[in-house]
């Protein structure tokens, strides 16, 4: 199964991009999501979660208290850190299982914000960047979620550079106020089925 990995900073559009290929029929998995719902129903990582952040970390109902850890971890490399260590490879290992349950398509999308950070792009058979003007990102993410400027850039801050993903990325989609997406992902999918022909 040919796996191609979607990348990019925090509001970039990555989701949105996504929903497009979607459309398409491609399935896409979603490691943010993935991440927060292996931290919500495995119980060995919830105990490291709350042995390592505290028992705030989720609250009575058992939900993941967000807000609580990323106060902690985004103003902190080293717990940051080690909460990657803790979520990631059980996020790996979710990624693989679903990629075994898909059949009869051409190929299969991952959409991570740290697919570079993670290494995890190292896994996939090609990546997309998706690359967007950092004061439009910022707009996007305040006017998404309940977060200021300062929390978006402090979570930019534990992010690789746009300069760096982009020596890693095999493809890169603008998504900034002048062009527009669809083309742009009509043919990367192109590109992408003649690549799975040849797979
Ligand atoms: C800290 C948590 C609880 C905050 O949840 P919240 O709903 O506010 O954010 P969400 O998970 O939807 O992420 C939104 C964006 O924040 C940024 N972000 C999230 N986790 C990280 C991280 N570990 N490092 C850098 N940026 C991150 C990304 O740009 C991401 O797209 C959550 O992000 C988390 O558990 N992160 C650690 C696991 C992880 O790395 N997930 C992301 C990829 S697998
Ligand atoms: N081309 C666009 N035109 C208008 N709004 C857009 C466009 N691209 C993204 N947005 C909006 O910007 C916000 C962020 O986009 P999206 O959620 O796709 O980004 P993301 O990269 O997945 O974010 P995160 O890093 O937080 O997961 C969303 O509210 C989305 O609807």
């Amino acid at each position: 199964m040919l796996k191609i990995g979607i990348t990019g900073g925090i509001g970039s559009g990555k989701t949105t991009i996504c929903r497009i290929f979607e459309v398409l029929g491609i399935p896409v998995f979603y490691a943010d999501n993935a991440a927060k719902s292996v931290m919500h129903s495995d119980a060995l990582l919830r105990q490291d979660i709350i042995k390592g952040f505290g028992q705030e970390s989720y609250f009575e109902t058992g939900e993941l208290n967000r807000k609580h850890i990323s106060s902690i971890v985004f103003n902190d490399a080293e717990q940051l850190a080690r909460l990657n260590a803790l979520v990631h490879p059980a996020v790996f290992r979710t990624f693989d299982t679903w990629v075994a349950l898909q059949s009869n398509v051409p190929y299969v999308l991952k959409e991570a914000a740290l697919l570079f950070e993670s290494e995890s792009y190292k896994m996939c058979d090609r990546s997309i960047l998706v690359k967007s003007p950092e004061a439009l990102r910022i707009a996007r993410i305040i006017a998404r979620d309940n977060i200021t400027a300062e929390e978006v850039r402090l979570r930019m801050n534990r992010q690789f550079s746009d300069e760096k993903k982009e020596k890693l990325a095999d493809h890169i989609i603008i998504n900034d106020e002048d062009l527009l997406l669809i083309p742009q992902v009509l043919e990367l999918h192109q590109h992408f089925l003649s690549l799975s022909d040849d797979h």
